[in-house]
């Protein structure tokens, strides 16, 4: 048995982040930008007024000057010619300053009549112009890796990169095995229930910005397991559920291994979790994790997600974690790291008395994970243990 961070660092050593593909800034948000972009332009291009006024010399913006408007420079339709001494050009915000000018008097402060303007007593110090430039200019960069948020994506279009870089997105096999399961929809024989944790896993691989793929539930038995591996051949992660443990129809490391996995790890000093396997399968890294729900979906938060982050080119780092009070106190830990399913409240962290690692509605009902440490003593109301937010 390993330690979780050794099972890890095993993990993060055994994948790589993936290439690059080119996808539309539509679909660029929340993506790795997978290498620099720059600017293929300056913005603004020009010297813009930043408001609805008059362009003027700046040595003709006194109190009471009176101008001659000459023309009008709008958003889109700049003015051609140049505003001289005792000239004024009509302006709207984003517009063009028209040769000459270096000034805006806002029109609120200003008399209108005809085509003469008279500057009002109290003027502004500013000039109320945006430098050509001042955002960014040609050859500004992005620097990756980044995820991409919304104001990126805005910054991303302004620099006028329509076609975003970023890293691809793990395809994920996920095989759930057993003679026992069926598919949520179908009737289950007497003996039988239905696939759970390949669905859960499959919206974690989906929220974490990966493809899930779901293939048929493979039976306990050596050619159904082989035809799993066959069909899951083109992915980046395999992901087996079940049939990991010491039983006679718990099958899945060996099939695995004679398909080619070479097994870099089996069994992890942790609760629930601990028959987990790991290993390079041709191109792909595979994962074979322990059957019961709740030991798939921990083993999901602690090493799938780190993984498939990785591959996202996100770095290689555990699951976030924080530290936070304890409302009520826990007993001592015993040799393996537990991950016990609790609740994050005003009053502190609730750990929940059962933890079995089949109970589904417990994890429901959980949004963190209790860490325990190998040997942890018995800890009191008030003490201050890590959590892992779920
Ligand atoms: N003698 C021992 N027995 C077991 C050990 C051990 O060390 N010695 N370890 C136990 C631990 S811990 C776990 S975890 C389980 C893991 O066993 P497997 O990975 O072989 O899982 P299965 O036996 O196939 O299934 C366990 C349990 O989970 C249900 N299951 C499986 N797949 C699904 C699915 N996709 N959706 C819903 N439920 C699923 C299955 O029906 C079983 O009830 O082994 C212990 N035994
Ligand atoms: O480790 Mo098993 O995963 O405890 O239930």
């Amino acid at each position: 048995m390993i330690t979780v961070d050794a099972a890890l660092d095993n993990l993060f050593a055994l994948c790589a982040p993936l290439g690059s593909e080119d996808v539309p800034l539509t679909q660029a948000a929340g993506r790795n930008l997978a290498r620099d972009v720059a600017a293929t332009r300056d913005q603004p291009p020009f010297a813009a007024s930043a408001m609805d006024g008059y362009a003027v010399r700046r040595d003709d913006a006194v109190a009471g000057a009176r101008l001659l408007v000459i023309g009008e420079s709008a958003a889109g339709h700049g003015y051609s010619g140049a505003v001289g001494h005792g000239q004024a050009v009509r302006i709207f915000t984003g517009a063009p300053l028209p040769t000459g000018a270096d000034w805006v008097v806002i029109q609120e402060d200003v008399t209108r009549a005809g085509d003469q303007v008279t500057l009002g007593q109290a003027l502004e110090t500013k000039p109320h112009i945006r430098p050509a430039g001042a955002d960014f200019r040609v050859g500004d960069q992005i620097k990756a890796p980044r995820i991409l948020s919304s104001a990126d994506i805005a910054l991303l279009a302004a620099m006028n990169i329509a076609q975003v870089p970023v890293t691809r997105r793990p395809i994920v096999a996920i095989i759930a095995t057993g003679d026992e399961l069926v598919q949520p929809g179908e009737t289950p024989g007497p003996d039988q229930i239905i696939a759970s944790n390949s669905y859960g896993l499959a919206a974690m691989v989906q929220q974490l910005g990966a493809h899930p793929r779901l293939l048929p539930i493979a039976r306990d038995n050596i050619p159904a397991l082989e035809l799993a591996f066959d069909l899951a051949a083109d992915a980046d992660l395999i992901v087996t559920i079940g049939g990991a443990s010491v039983g006679d129809h718990d099958l899945v490391g060996q099939v695995a291994q004679s398909k080619g996995m070479q097994q870099a790890f089996y069994k992890i000093a942790m609760r629930p979790g601990k028959p987990l396997m790991a290993g390079r399968m041709g191109n792909a890294l595979m994962i074979g994790l322990p059957g019961n729900p709740v030991s798939a979906m921990v083993c999901g938060h602690v090493f799938l997600a780190p993984v498939i982050r990785h591959m996202l080119g996100q770095g290689a780092a555990v699951a976030p974690r924080r530290i936070a009070k304890l409302a009520k106190a826990i007993g001592p830990n015993g040799p393996r790291e537990h991950y016990m399913r609790a609740h994050l409240g005003p009053n502190g962290v609730t750990v929940f008395d059962r933890q079995d690692s089949a109970l589904l509605t417990v994890l429901a009902d959980a949004n963190c994970l209790a860490l325990r440490p190998i040997d942890d003593p018995a800890r009191a109301a008030g003490d201050e243990i890590a959590i892992l937010p779920l």
